[in-house]
């Protein structure tokens, strides 16, 4: 996604400007109270309510039109000029607002803060109040129709502080729509991949940190929308302050040692919350800090490279989170996806984590129980969040007593199985945390589905108010008049067709239709029946005895719903000052889904639980690739052709570098990803797909393929491969685990193999981690005579008939050539051009033999350049080989047309100059 445009760009690119009420005296009390708000709001789009509409106007009116593809009007003039004007409609501005804030839009809602009437009394003139309730941006969301259930939408700040070194960032990121909230320092280079793994919906970072050459590409290409603020937003001290507010602490000890530059970020994240909300406190959590390197660090492109939560096409299909996603609920799921966002790096933590999973495989009942209780369980820190900001409708007080019933029938069916580990039973400690008696009180005051708003009533159960009875009886009772009023005035008037009805104009009347009016008007009828409003057809009356029924209703039902909404407002406090039990319950629902989930997923595809360590192991045995395996499966296209991977230190020392060559389509790709898939699913605490696994714990995962353009940084295929290729080479340490695809594949073929050749010697001598190095260049092999710790594999195909069989199946060696011609047969290419391909190769492979380039490895001299441990090695020269001379050796005179000939000498003549040039 492209980064959204400011909205001060938007604004400014309107055609229409804002004027200034103060400018002229003519300004309508209407349009002065819309420019103050308006002023006030300068960077959002002003939804300003007027009766059953949100209107905008003058530029953001063109700028929401533009948007939202609505219709742009006029209403009246301002200063001479026509006024443009669009608007929303109340019930549907939820979708409006979500298109809007995708588009990286801000909006302020501005309400009627009173009743017209009440404007009215005020004088004729008067203009109704209205003020913003409430900024809504694209990281400060709580309303389930905005937000994506199985995700989270963190509103993130980078802050930095002078004096730290500049090249610390401390990040704070918060979900107000369930209360997560967390710290953490990195270095300023490995801010992408900290902001990659976060996926805010909103970065607020300081005007100097904005306008910072360093960052400027990153704020320009990230898929979220930035928000510079002024520095003091960013102050540590005043942070400090409203830390300590919001939280109703008199001290920040409680929280940890926050650096400054975190205490900043923190502060920010809480001040911008403060200013959006206007004053309603969403829950958060007290900041939990991260310490650096708690997790594993993987960068943007690996992430989109291994497809973990969406494809490189964008979809979530097809990604690892779709393949290992076996959550029940919304909380799961966001428990999932940030579980393989960031794999953690302790070995403890990560076998606790197994422990659970592997408890819950051995136990299927209970497994089966607890997956029948999740499926019900609702989204308990959502509701929660949105009742703190006042959102919330009766439902969500249900999914709180509902909540609290899966936690706690969860936590029975958990704790009845004996034997917990240490996970499953702080989990069971969690989930009983809640006090039952606010569950028996939701469930007593609750009806069993209530309806979706609150202002309808109708929510509480009948007989746990006998206030609330009376009203609604007396409410109901009227109504019963009414039909019993109507059938009187009926039989008074001998008129069948007499109707009781109701408006909000007249309030409640006698209606007949116009053929009665004389009837009506005569006595005796007159004296009972006082005229109101002759229509078209129909006539309308009103009675005395109406007039008082219509007081007693109104009342009745007023009363019932004022009494709803009491007992709505004391149940909701209630819910909040459970607070802490319920969000720690929360957490553990979604956490017990994830566990329950690796579990199924291992019992299902048959799975098994890795062994992480603190060594530098890397034995994967039988592994599988988790998506490609299961699309084989649905396509029931043949079994996955399970392979071994062992990238364990020989010496115990550093680890192994695995060469992997092999024919086209033969699974080269497959084999890299699935074992940095395996490395990420065991660290994140789920079973793994191979038949046994051991892995020393990777602090830093790279993957790079052959790249795609990245056109947005105006940089070609070769160039952003060798960026990346050079964030790894600068950048792997001992821990860290490299996938490396194909690299060199995007230049001439020589630069291409003299690049990859010192990248393996790279790896291999300074860098001295594990890694998978997949190519074509068939040269490379050679390099396991000199590099010890490299070792060499291909993927086996057979030839039969002519024809290539993949057989997938990775074993020791090198491969002897692609079949590149013949993949391309099978992708049908005109036959036309596969002979003549062949034709080709064939006479290459010839000039090659004759011109004995297989001696080429011995004569390089980088093999007599060992490079040493600390210092890259010495670039050697590239091999040096004369275009012209293999290009002289091909040919075979005899074979040449004349106008071939002729051809040649233009483009040996071409190549010459070419040379001198250089
Ligand atoms: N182990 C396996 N078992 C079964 N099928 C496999 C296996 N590995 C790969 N395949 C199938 O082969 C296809 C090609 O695999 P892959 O893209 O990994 O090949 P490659 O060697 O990287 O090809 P290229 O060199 O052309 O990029 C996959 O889409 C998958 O369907």
């Amino acid at each position: 996604m492209t980064v959204r445009p400011p909205d001060r760009a938007a604004a400014a690119a309107a055609t229409v400007p804002v004027p200034d009420p103060a400018e002229d005296a003519r300004v309508t009390p209407m349009m002065r109270q819309y420019l103050e708000i308006k002023a006030a709001n300068p960077d959002c789009l002003l939804f300003y309510r007027m009766g059953d509409f949100y209107e905008m106007f003058f530029s953001d009116a063109e700028v929401a039109s533009r948007a939202l593809g609505i219709t742009l009007t006029q209403r009246g003039k301002h200063l001479g000029q026509d006024i443009p004007m669009c608007g929303v409609p109340v019930h549907a501005a939820d979708d409006y607002l979500q298109r809007l804030i995708a588009l990286g839009h801000r909006v302020a809602v501005c309400e009627q803060t009173e009743d017209p009437a009440a404007a009215r009394r005020r004088g004729s003139k008067a203009v109704v109040r209205r003020d913003v309730v409430r900024l809504v941006t694209p990281g400060t969301l709580t309303e389930d129709t905005l937000l994506d259930s199985r995700r989270n939408n963190y509103l993130a700040a980078a802050a930095r502080v002078r004096g730290m070194g500049d090249d610390v960032v401390a990040l704070a990121w918060a979900d107000i729509s369930t209360g997560d909230f967390a710290v953490a320092e990195t270095q300023a280079s490995e801010l992408a991949a900290a902001l990659a793994r976060i996926e805010p919906g909103e970065l607020l970072v300081s005007d100097s940190l904005y306008d910072d050459p360093q960052f400027r590409p990153l704020w320009r290409t990230a898929g979220w929308t930035v928000t510079p603020l002024p520095a003091a937003s960013f102050d540590s001290i005043s942070a400090e302050r409203r830390l300590r507010d919001y939280f109703g602490v008199a001290t920040l000890d409680g929280f940890g040692a926050l650096s400054r530059a975190e205490l900043a970020a923190a502060g920010a994240v809480v001040a911008y919350v403060d200013r959006t909300q206007m004053g309603s406190r969403p829950p958060l959590s007290p900041p939990a800090r991260e310490p650096r390197g708690a997790v594993m660090a993987i960068d943007a492109a690996t992430r989109a490279n291994l497809e973990l939560v969406a494809t490189l096409s964008g979809e979530r299909r097809g990604s690892l989170l779709a393949a290992v996603d076996r959550t029940l609920t919304a909380p799961g799921g966001r428990e999932l996806a940030r579980r393989l966002a960031a794999p953690l790096t302790d070995p403890a933590a990560i076998s606790a984590r197994h422990d659970a999973v592997e408890w819950l495989v051995g136990r299927s009942e209970v497994r089966r129980a607890i997956r029948e209780t999740l499926r019900t369980a609702p989204d308990i820190a959502r509701a929660r969040a949105r009742i703190a900001v006042g959102r919330a409708g009766p439902r969500d007080l249900a999914a709180i007593r509902d909540g609290i019933a899966a936690a706690r029938s969860a936590a029975a069916t958990l704790g009845a199985a004996g034997d917990a580990p240490a996970a499953i039973a702080a989990i069971i400690d969690r989930l009983t945390g809640p006090d039952v008696s606010l569950h028996g009180r939701l469930e007593a005051a609750l009806v069993d589905r209530p309806p979706l708003l609150r202002r309808d009533g109708g929510f509480v159960r009948p007989g746990f108010s006998a206030d609330l009875d009376e009203a609604r009886a007396l409410r109901d009772e009227s109504r019963k008049v009414v039909a019993g009023l109507q059938a009187k005035y009926q039989e008074a008037t001998g008129i069948r067709t007499l109707k009781v009805r109701h408006n909000n104009v007249l309030g409640y009347f006698v209606e007949t239709t116009a053929q009665h009016m004389e009837k009506m008007s005569a006595e005796p009828l007159a004296g009972v029946f006082f005229h109101r409003q002759t229509l078209a057809s129909q006539v309308r009356y009103s009675t005395a005895e109406l007039a008082d029924l219509e007081g007693r209703i109104a009342t009745a039902a007023e009363r019932a719903l004022a009494l709803e909404g009491e007992i709505f407002d004391a149940l909701a406090a209630a819910v909040l000052a459970e607070g802490t039990a319920l969000e720690a319950a929360a957490a553990a629902l979604g956490e017990l889904d994830v566990h329950a989930g690796f579990a199924e997923l291992a019992v299902e595809r048959d799975y098994v639980r890795p062994l992480v360590e603190a060594s530098l192991a890397f034995e994967i045995i039988g592994g599988r690739h988790p998506v490609v395996e299961q699309a084989l499966a649905a396509d029931a296209a043949g079994p996955f052709v399970a392979n071994d991977c062992d990238l364990s230190p020989p010496d115990g020392d550093d680890g192994r570098i695995l060469l992997l060559t092999g024919p086209n389509m033969a699974g080269k790709s497959t084999f890299l990803r699935q074992n940095a898939l395996i490395a990420i699913l065991a660290q994140a605490g789920a079973f793994v797909p191979a038949a046994r696994a051991r892995i020393g714990i990777v602090d830093r995962l790279f993957s790079r393929v052959g790249a795609a353009d990245d056109l947005a940084r105006g940089r070609s295929t070769f160039m952003v491969e060798m960026v990346e290729t050079a964030a790894i080479l600068n950048q792997a340490g001992p821990r860290a685990l490299v996938i490396l695809d194909e690299i060199g594949r995007g230049t001439a073929t020589f630069d291409g193999l003299s690049i990859a050749w010192a990248t393996v010697e790279h790896l291999h001598e300074v860098n001295r981690c594990r890694a998978l190095f997949a190519t074509h260049f068939h040269e490379l092999t050679a390099l396991a005579e000199t590099l010890p710790r490299l070792s060499n594999a291909t993927v086996k195909v057979k030839e039969w008939k002519g024809e290539v069989i993949f057989l997938h199946e990775v074993a020791p060696g090198a491969a002897d050539r692609s079949y590149g011609i013949q993949v391309a047969r099978l992708a049908g290419l005109p036959a036309a051009v596969v002979a003549r391909a062949r034709e080709v190769l064939e006479r290459l492979e010839e000039t090659d033999r004759r011109a004995g380039t297989a001696g080429l490895v011995d004569d390089l001299p980088l093999f007599s350049l060992k490079p040493r441990r600390a210092a890259p090695a010495a670039a050697p020269s590239p091999p040096v080989h004369s275009v012209l001379a293999e290009r002289l050796a091909a040919l075979i005179p005899d074979d040449l047309t004349p106008r071939q000939a002729l051809d040649l000498i233009y483009e040996l003549k071409a190549l010459a100059q070419d040379m001198a040039e250089q």
